[in-house]
């Protein structure tokens, strides 16, 4: 009787961790999602001011001749600010792309209140997300703090999380296609994505628009007024099976959290002939002769969809596309953070992503995915992935990379 007792509060408690691990996990996506729509705010804010203005500091060039702009610390620091509030900041340990060595330099002054005006607009519209801000506006220190605090190495074991605050910086600046992607990886695993796509519509048929038009001459009324999405958010936690997209924020139009979100899931289309792939805008970054190559060898005849950022993972996610590849050049190491968030958002729409000899991608080696073989692809199922590894194969000894 007594062992009966016993065994129902053991079963009683491990019910109850499993929930509260289940309400932590979704406190985790939670604030994640709400962060990244915040985050879209400001980056559309940023963007527009950029695209209205010529001149000016607020895009940097990196060491490798990258561009960084104002908004890629403004988000890093928000977001990094955001995650502490919310869950302590001893327990927060964040692996991200952005350092504060140019916003500390003295010729940087300009800049540097640049970010610290941007961080403190944006979080002050925090309570629209359903977010806590600040009592007070974030002061310089803060705001560098903010930013210098994600300085994870990542690594094998443990939670910390990864964060691109603007990945396709260059789609960006040039009034395109950018992300923002937030990932949680537990020893090594991804466990949470979150990919902010503020210039991805909700509906692919206003993605053209919204290109040809919509930037160019903002005063033109969108194609649905009143179900015009010009952004989503597209996320998914590991092993649910679900990933799912909601529409961005408008703190002006009055549409605040909650919000509402539908599940998303892969293209059907498994005929190479019918499928579409997607590969970086830039050459440097992807060999398109070689992907060319590939996709012909196969069967796929349709023209790339060429687009900036990690919103290649959300056009697969999202059943816009069947394929994307990468192979970049020798020597290049990705980074866990182009690529953390929009894997599990992949998997958990129904499709697939390793790297080109058909492994999974492996987060656990720090700050690069070391040990990628050839390139990644990802794809909305097994029948096109295979094709595509057993195509690499065949033309990768010919090939000149
Ligand atoms: N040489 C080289 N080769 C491959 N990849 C590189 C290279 N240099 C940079 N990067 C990383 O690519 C990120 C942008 O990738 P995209 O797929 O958006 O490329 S593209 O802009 O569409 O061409 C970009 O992310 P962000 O810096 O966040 O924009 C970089 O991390
Ligand atoms: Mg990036
Ligand atoms: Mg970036
Ligand atoms: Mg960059």
């Amino acid at each position: 009787m007594e062992e009966k007792e016993n065994q129902t509060q053991v079963g009683l408690k491990s019910s109850l961790d499993s929930e509260q691990f289940s309400q932590s996990q979704d406190k985790e996506l939670d604030v994640a999602v709400r962060a990244v729509q915040m985050a879209c705010s400001l980056c559309q804010r940023v963007q527009d001011g950029l695209i209205s203005r010529t001149g000016g500091n607020e895009i940097q060039s990196k060491d490798d001749n990258s561009p960084v702009t104002v908004a890629d610390w403004s988000v890093q620091a928000t977001v990094s600010w955001v995650l502490s509030e919310a869950f302590g900041s001893r327990n927060v340990s964040i692996v991200a792309e952005e350092d504060v060595q140019t916003l500390s330099k003295p010729c940087a002054a300009g800049l540097l209140e640049a970010v610290v005006k941007t961080v403190n607009k944006s979080l002050v519209d925090a309570p629209h997300f359903g977010l806590k801000g600040p009592e007070m506006p974030l002061g310089t220190s803060e705001v560098l703090e903010a930013i210098s605090r994600c300085n994870s190495n990542g690594g094998p074991t443990g939670r910390f999380w990864a964060l691109d605050p603007v990945d396709g910086t260059l789609g960006f600046v040039r009034g395109d296609q950018y992300a923002i992607a937030l990932a949680l990886i537990e020893d090594g695993e991804v466990v949470l994505g979150v990919l902010g796509c503020p210039n991805y519509p909700m509906r692919k048929e206003w993605l053209g628009y919204h290109h040809r038009y919509h930037r160019i001459v903002s005063k033109l009324t969108p194609p649905t007024s009143e179900s015009w999405d010009k952004g989503c958010v597209i996320y998914a936690r590991r092993g649910s099976g679900k990933a799912w997209m909601q529409p961005l924020l408008h703190v002006n139009k009055k549409l605040v959290w909650p919000n509402s979100a539908r599940p998303v899931r892969v293209s059907s289309i498994d005929n190479p002939s019918m499928a579409t792939f997607c590969e970086p805008v830039e050459k440097a970054n992807s060999s398109h002769s070689f992907t060319a190559g590939l996709a012909h060898s196969v069967g796929m005849r349709k023209q790339p969809l060429r687009v900036y950022s990690m919103v290649k993972y959300a056009a697969i996610a999202r059943g816009d596309a069947e394929v994307f590849m990468k192979f970049a050049r020798a020597g290049y190491k990705e980074k866990i953070w182009d690529h953390a968030a929009g894997v599990v958002v992949i998997q958990e729409a129904g499709g697939m992503v390793t790297d080109a000899r058909g492994r999974p991608l492996d987060f656990s080696k720090g700050t690069y995915l070391e040990g990628l073989d050839r390139g990644i692809i990802a794809s909305a199922g097994a029948t096109l992935h295979d094709k595509i590894i057993t195509a690499v194969d065949a033309s990768w000894d010919s090939s000149s990379l």
